[in-house]
């Protein structure tokens, strides 16, 4: 169970966050010493590790955990799992829904490993077509499916509160391998996913 995080922090880590934080909050001109800013640094600290465990986690690991050998051999689609990352460029949140499928090839995984690996490549800093690239490669090389196809639509702080400041675009990456660069088999991904079926 490697892959859980606990909420036990590094006290190297934190405390040389936390001197870090000190020193963004006083170089934007705020009074480190006020009450609600001074546990700010460690809270922060805290935060910052919370939002970048993905680098301690290992996608294939969680995959291998669960993967049960099984014909069925239809495509498997987890449509709408959330996801939260941040830009590499400005640290700022960027988040969204992932939709992933795969056709198996002997082995079946557990549903709910899929949006762990989701989590491994988003809880770092990224960009969103590497994100979507990470989970696409990490499927197929632990699965050999016959077929694996990720979509993400995502929104970007960074060209929302700042920048270019626009609130209504949204960013779509996608990649596929295998069976789904058959475009009937690429299209039954896409209809799937865009229906409203919960
Ligand atoms: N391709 C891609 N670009 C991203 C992503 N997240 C943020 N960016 C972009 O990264 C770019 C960095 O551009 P720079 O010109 O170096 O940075 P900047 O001066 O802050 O740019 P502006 O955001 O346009 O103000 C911006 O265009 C961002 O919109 C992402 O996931 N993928
Ligand atoms: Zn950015």
């Amino acid at each position: 169970m490697a892959y859980k995080f606990k909420e036990e922090y590094n006290i190297e880590v934190t405390d040389g966050l936390q001197e870090n934080y000190r020193n963004i909050l006083e170089g934007i001109g705020e009074d480190i010493s006020r009450e609600g800013i001074e546990k700010t640094p460690e809270r922060a600290s805290k935060a910052m590790q919370f939002l970048t465990q993905g680098y301690k986690m290992d996608g294939e690991t969680i995959l291998k955990e669960a993967m049960f050998r099984e014909s069925y051999d239809e495509m498997v689609v987890v449509k709408d799992i959330e996801l939260y990352s941040m830009c590499e460029h400005h640290m700022l949140p960027f988040f969204g829904k992932a939709h992933i499928a795969y056709i198996p090839n002997g082995h079946i995984v557990g549903l709910s490993k899929l949006p762990r690996v989701v989590d491994v490549f988003a809880r770092r800093l990224q960009v969103q077509e590497r994100l979507t690239h990470d989970i696409l490669e990490c499927i197929n090389k632990t699965m050999k499916p016959k077929g694996v196809a990720v979509v993400i639509e995502a929104v970007h702080m960074c060209m929302m509160m700042r920048g270019v400041q626009k609130q209504n675009s949204a960013t779509t990456t996608s990649g596929f391998r295998g069976q789904f660069e058959k475009i009937e088999t690429r299209n039954e991904f896409l209809k799937l996913i865009s229906s409203n079926l919960k």
